[in-house]
């Protein structure tokens, strides 16, 4: 399509939008702006941006579809500074923001004066910050809601996808309130659960070292989100207090459960729980596709010698096979270390698995 882009907020969300709207558009001019002016040469150096802003009020009044991809208090200024501005009547306006009720409720500033505004939220990232870590793949067959307000037209929201169609996300229109119910649940909660337990290891740290050595394994798995960027999620926290607040009486509840359960010490009991949560766990579609994607992984059983990794790396360098990350996942007892590959896609983890074991013995698993 052609047309005039204008994403403002060249951090990880709005750089990797802008790389795959470039990818998918090649004919629009995608133009960007951000208060840090070194990510904004970075942006352009990595062409997520075609063009970098000179002045937010002539490229907003220029653009016919302006991304907003700021943390999500920026974000309602930042509708309050555009309404002053003179847009096009055809404009739209969308923002990428973890929370959707206050930012719709925020948006009237926009549609009082006729523009449309619809929300958006790729359901996709990374605990990294800043375009340096963007993707024009990171939204790949996640899912991205949309919430369009009560009045906006069809058409618009159609747009508006053919817009993102690079993104290769699964678009769902959600109301604003179960959009924040629901990610309140998956995602913003778990980053309060996964802080509070680096906080329980940092206060058991003080009285004993050696534990910060030996955090490994579910420790690092259920702790990564506590790595990101902290302004970000207080914002988030804001916006959705009151459901974060009832999801933790929840927890509180629960807790108070297993308290109960640790008190009566039966042994059926706590594997029931257990296993309870497996059940349902396996049988969510997090480790198909999920709602928030990883990598895909593909393990490998090595047997422990030097140089077996790079037997490996070496063996899909061969066939032109892109990884995006490695790791050595646990070391059995026996000889064997648990390879964790991660591809981009589904179709490289294929030809990876099928690669690996056409030349070794190695056994090759995904879960
Ligand atoms: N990080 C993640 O995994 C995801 C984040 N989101 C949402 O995307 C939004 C952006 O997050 P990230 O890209 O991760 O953050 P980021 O920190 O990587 O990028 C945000 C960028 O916005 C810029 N910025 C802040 N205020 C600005 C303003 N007034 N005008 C222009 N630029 C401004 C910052 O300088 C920064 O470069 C947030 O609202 C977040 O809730 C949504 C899905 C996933
Ligand atoms: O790193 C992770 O797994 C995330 O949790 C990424 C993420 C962060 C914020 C969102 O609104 C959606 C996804």
């Amino acid at each position: 399509m052609k047309g005039n882009v204008f994403i403002i907020g060249l951090g990880l969300i709005g750089g990797s939008i802008g790389l795959s709207i470039i990818k998918e558009h090649p004919d629009a001019t995608v133009t960007g702006f951000d208060l840090k002016e070194e990510e904004v040469r970075l942006a352009k150096a990595l062409s997520a941006i075609n063009k970098t802003s000179v002045s937010l009020k002539n490229d907003a009044e220029e653009a016919d579809l302006i991304i907003i991809c700021t943390p999500v208090n920026e974000t309602e200024n930042l509708m309050k500074t555009l309404a002053g501005f003179n847009l096009k009547s055809s404009v739209i306006i969308t923002d990428v923001g973890s929370t959707k009720k206050n930012i719709m409720e925020a948006s009237s500033v926009l549609t009082n004066k006729g523009y449309t505004f619809i929300g958006g939220h790729p359901m996709a990232g990374s605990h990294k910050s800043g375009v340096s870590a963007a993707k024009a793949f990171l939204f790949e067959n996640a899912f991205y809601l949309l919430t369009p307000g009560d009045h906006t037209e069809k058409e618009a929201v159609d747009l508006l996808k053919t817009w993102l169609n690079g993104s290769k996300a699964k678009f769902l229109e959600v109301k604003p309130e179960e959009h924040d119910h629901i990610t309140g649940t998956v995602s913003h909660f778990p980053h309060i659960i996964a802080s509070s337990l680096v906080h329980q290891v940092k206060n058991n740290y003080q009285k004993q070292p050696l534990i910060s050595s030996l955090a490994a394994g579910g420790f690092r798995d259920i702790s990564r989100i506590a790595s990101s960027n902290p302004s970000m999620w207080r914002d988030i926290t804001i916006h959705n207090i009151d459901m974060l607040k009832d999801l933790l009486t929840e927890w509180q509840q629960e807790m108070n459960h297993v308290v109960e359960m640790l008190d009566k010490n039966n042994a059926q009991d706590i594997y029931r729980y257990f296993e309870e949560a497996k059940t349902f766990r396996d049988s969510m579609p997090i480790l198909q596709k999920g709602a928030i994607p990883s990598f895909y992984d593909l393990f490998v059983d090595v047997p422990d010698y030097p140089g077996v990794i790079s037997e490996i790396t070496g063996l899909l360098a061969k066939e032109e096979i892109s990884i995006v990350n490695l790791r050595i996942m646990e070391t059995r007892e026996d000889i064997y270390g648990v390879l964790t590959i991660s591809f981009q896609t589904e179709e490289d983890r294929k030809r990876g698995a099928d690669c690996i074991s056409s030349v070794t013995d190695f056994e090759v698993f995904t879960v």
